[in-house]
């Protein structure tokens, strides 16, 4: 196969992890990145991708591209998470190779892992033990794709990595009411019901489960990390080690937007996996570390998000 020395490709360069990726290597000098929208290319199309890869021929592969959503959306809509993320990968893996890239980066998630698996979560966790019902689907695509990263570096030699991160949230993320994860959802509730003056927010769940969170830009400097210097099967988990209670996110939310009413939770709605901290040590072991504690992540949120709203 001869590898290419063409551009480096970011799939989904618009969304929350593809957007810090490009500010990441844009502020490091890359000039040569090909992008494409996904109206432009939609990443589920195989001849379209098969075409892309056919014309460009990227040296490395940043795959952040995916149909990704909150818990209730990953409960609401299973049968589109699983196929439109299986499409995605499976093409884009396969052209990836068969077009001579030298190296892709697949994302998985921490919600492949086992719903009550020990914790910290260690990478070997996988496969042990049932999944978490709400988004078992998602993360039944995402345990593929890392399984044919795997088998394409055994078949084929070809260098894919594959990340782990935790869950995540930082500038440009969904902010769709019901769709969105809960850092987005929280902030832009807590908004409208201090701007409304509303008495109090409702929040999903009994409030109880427990969340690692990390900013979206540190995650951008572990994955350009792990592009750069690390080619193994074996998956790397990607946390932050900032873990809090879904009623403990309330009250800094409602800190960093200024609403001082009350919190009411809503056990109708889905509490999810109980906890999923990741144990981070091969990657602490290249010397990576999150830099943007919690609080002022959210700070850097929910301001990135209000100048986005005044300008749209
Ligand atoms: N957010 C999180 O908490 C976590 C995310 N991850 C993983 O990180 C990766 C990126 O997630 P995130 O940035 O949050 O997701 P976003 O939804 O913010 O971004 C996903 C991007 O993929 C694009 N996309 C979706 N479907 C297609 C398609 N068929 N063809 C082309 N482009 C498409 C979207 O474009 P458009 O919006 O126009 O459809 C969007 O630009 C995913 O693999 C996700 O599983 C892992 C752990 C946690
Ligand atoms: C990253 C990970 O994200 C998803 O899993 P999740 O971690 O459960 O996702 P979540 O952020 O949507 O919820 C976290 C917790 O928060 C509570 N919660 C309270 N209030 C709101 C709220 O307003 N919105 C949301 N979404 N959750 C809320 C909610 O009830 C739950 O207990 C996977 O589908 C999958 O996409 C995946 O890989």
């Amino acid at each position: 196969m001869a590898h290419s020395d063409g551009p480096i490709y970011v799939a989904g360069h618009r969304g929350l992890v593809g957007a810090s990726i490009v500010r990441h290597l844009r502020a490091s000098g890359v000039d040569d990145l090909v992008l494409r929208t996904h109206a432009e290319l939609d990443l589920t199309d195989q001849p379209a991708v098969e075409a892309f890869f056919a014309e460009h021929r990227p040296r490395q592969v940043y795959l952040a591209a995916a149909k990704v959503g909150g818990i209730l959306a990953n409960d609401t809509y299973p049968a589109d998470f699983l196929r439109e993320n299986l499409a995605i990968q499976t093409n884009v893996i396969h052209s990836a190779w068969k077009h001579g890239a030298r190296k892709l980066l697949f994302l998985g998630s921490s919600c492949i892992y086992p719903k009550l698996a020990p914790q910290p979560l260690h990478e070997d966790a996988l496969l042990t033990g049932p999944l978490e019902p709400t988004n078992e689907a998602y993360a039944i695509a995402k345990i593929a794709g890392l399984k044919m990263c795997q088998a394409y570096r055994k078949q084929h030699g070809f260098d894919a990595i594959v990340a782990m991160p935790t869950n995540l949230y930082g500038p440009g993320d969904n902010y769709h009411p019901q769709n969105s994860h809960v850092v987005p959802g929280l902030l832009r509730r807590f908004h409208e019901a201090r701007e409304a003056n509303a008495p109090e927010v409702v929040v999903w769940g009994t409030g109880t489960p427990l969340r690692e969170l990390l900013y979206a830009d540190d995650l951008a400097d572990a994955l350009v990390l792990l592009m750069d210097r690390y080619s193994d099967a074996q998956m790397v988990n990607v946390g932050s080690g900032d873990e809090v209670s879904i009623a403990e996110l309330a009250h800094l939310v409602a800190d960093v937007v200024g609403y001082t009413g009350q919190i009411r939770f809503d056990t109708s709605k889905p509490d999810g996996t109980p906890r999923k901290l990741l144990d981070s040590s091969r990657l602490a072991a290249l010397g990576w570390r999150r830099r943007v504690p919690l609080r002022d992540g959210l700070a850097l949120a929910y301001a990135d998000w209000r100048t986005a709203a005044a300008t749209r």
